[in-house]
């Protein structure tokens, strides 16, 4: 790869841009003359490779031994502890066991990718790594755009932060939550605490009205992995979308090998570029958590299949953050009630208003608490590559940011032995993250347009864009386009607007907020974590 991208960028350096007309060859020479890592001597290059394929193999094979008997892998064993698990003791053993095994492991080898990237960066061009990785948005106010919209969302995390550490309070007692202060990082449900779906049980609004358990409804109905990837591409179809060729059948990996081979568990979707191989690789388990995450992988697949005629240089999304949401924007029709009912996976006809309200937690637990966490991933990242952040105390500057954004702490005390930010998957295999951040606001901006075009009337969270041929054409218009369009252009032609907005977003969940903010004062709440000396004993 590094060869190819080597020998077209040398080419393309030959030529002067500003000597073009053709808009399309200017944006096509100017893609090529970023070789990446391509361009360290080759000496270096071996040494980074040897660097990435180390961290990702560190990351992949981990385990966390029990005293006598097995050991764990983070996929399924340690990620369903995290999340069914009520017992903070065994919490805490899997998120410390985890963090020993992984980020401890990275720590050294990270403060040497880090010059690496950043010697990469500057040969192509780019201030650092941080620069090069922002240059993809092809934006010179990126940074203060994303502030933005962070500081435009606050009011809906501040409010679900605190209804959520009033739940815990209530369940693990004073001892473990400060009702003025952040909330310990292992009683989320999620081993890095991006999202809080798995403790919906004990932040229902309404307890009463407990929703279905999708995932006893599809094994009691005996789904498998391969139905649950027929389902997904079921959806795309009925938009009169792409179907998948038979290849990606034949050679996806669609369920954790039982020959004994070491994989990377963590879900992909692959583009060979010949126009006929396109794979996902994902260690399936029968549950609602991995059929909305395959749903997220057909998205990628699909951008594949429409950009596939286009030069190899535009088989790229409009941005990363495009490329993300396509899938996601799909698993908002998905999950709605309306859908699920349709496809049977779900038995009660009626939601009635606090049913709603259950409803838009859950998707809140996921999207909302997501918010922050995406955010900061790569604010630390850019920092650690400017320098802002130096070698020496990475792990306590990635809690600063942790307490800032998210108002966690951790549940036992930090050292620098330890590098936390590694024991997240797209750290250790170097892969942005502000992409997921971008993709959470547009999901909902694209989620508004297409259900717009599909003529849904009502809630946006009622909508289903499932069998909508006005929906599908609108989303083809702009999956064909792949990367060879400046991304407001094809936002416009999308949504109708060239800014991201987080306006639809806000819609989505209005009912949702106006009713965490009246619980929220009825219960006397503070939002925020003003009491974040992490004096308690056991909590942070
Ligand atoms: O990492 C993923 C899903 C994996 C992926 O589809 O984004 C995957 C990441 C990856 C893995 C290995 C090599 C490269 C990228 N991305 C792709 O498969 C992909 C990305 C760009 C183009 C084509 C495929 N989701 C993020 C964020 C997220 C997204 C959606 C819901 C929940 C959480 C996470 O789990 O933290
Ligand atoms: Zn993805």
């Amino acid at each position: 790869m590094s060869q190819h991208t080597l020998y077209f960028g040398t080419r393309a350096r030959m030529f002067k841009i500003a000597n073009f007309q053709d808009s399309d060859v200017k944006r096509m020479l100017s893609k090529l003359l970023n070789v990446d890592k391509a361009a360290l001597p080759k000496e270096e290059l071996r040494e980074y490779n040897e660097i990435l394929a180390y961290m990702e193999t560190t990351y992949s094979m981990a385990q966390v031994c029990l005293n006598e008997g097995p050991c764990l892998p983070l996929e399924p064993d340690l990620e369903e502890v995290m999340a069914t698990s009520r017992d903070q003791k065994e919490l805490l053993w899997a998120w410390q066991g985890w963090r020993d095994a992984v980020g401890r492991q990275l720590r050294m080898t990270f403060e040497r990718y880090v010059q690496l990237s950043n010697k990469a960066a500057k040969l192509n061009g780019y201030q650092d790594m941080g620069a090069l990785w922002r240059s993809k948005y092809e934006s010179d106010t990126l940074q203060e755009d994303l502030e933005q919209l962070f500081q435009e969302l606050q009011p809906l995390y501040l409010n679900l932060h605190a209804y959520v550490r009033r739940a815990l309070y209530r369940f693990y007692g004073p001892e473990l939550i400060d009702l003025r202060g952040p909330i310990p990082a292992h009683v989320l449900g999620n081993m890095w605490a991006q999202s809080w779906v798995n403790i919906l049980d004990l932040a229902l609004p309404f307890p009463e009205k407990p929703p279905e358990d999708i995932t006893k409804i599809m094994q009691g109905q005996h789904w498998k992995p391969e139905k649950m990837f027929q389902e997904a591409e079921k959806f795309f179809t009925s938009m009169g979308l792409l179907s998948t060729p038979p290849e990606f059948w034949k050679n996806s990996m669609m369920e954790r090998p039982t020959d004994g081979r070491e994989v990377e568990c963590h879900a992909s979707a692959w583009d060979f570029y010949n126009g006929k191989d396109f794979r996902i690789k994902k260690c399936t388990e029968v549950t609602i958590e991995d059929l909305l995450s395959i749903f997220h992988q057909m998205g990628h697949i699909q951008y594949f299949l429409q950009y596939k005629n286009l030069s190899v240089i535009f088989r790229a999304g409009a941005n990363p953050a495009f490329e993300e949401a396509m899938g996601s924007v799909v698993t908002l029709s998905a999950s709605s009630h309306k859908h699920l009912l349709n496809r049977g996976l779900l038995s009660q006809q009626h939601q009635d208003k606090e049913e709603e309200v259950n409803f838009l937690m859950s998707v809140a637990l996921e999207k909302i608490a997501f918010i922050p966490f995406a955010y900061l991933m790569d604010l630390f990242r850019w920092k650690v590559f400017d320098g802002t952040i130096e070698k020496d105390v990475y792990n306590q500057e990635w809690w600063n940011l942790r307490l800032k954004y998210q108002g966690l702490c951790p549940p036992i005390p930090r050292t620098e032995e330890d590098f936390d930010p590694g024991a997240k998957f797209h750290i250790s295999a170097s892969l942005p993250y502000i992409r997921y951040f971008l993709s959470l606001v547009l999901q909902f901006q694209f989620h508004e347009a297409l259900c717009k075009a599909s003529g849904h009337m009502g809630p946006l969270h009622r909508c289903d864009i499932y069998n909508s041929k006005e929906a599908g054409k609108l989303l083809e218009d702009v999956l064909k386009l792949g990367s060879s369009k400046p991304w407001p252009e094809v936002l416009e032609k999308m949504t109708g607007e060239t800014k991201v907005s987080t306006k639809a977003l806000m819609t989505y969940f209005k009912p949702l907020l106006n009713w965490l903010v009246t619980e929220n004062v009825r219960q006397g709440e503070i939002l925020g974590w003003p009491d974040f000396s992490c004096s308690f004993e056991g909590s942070c």
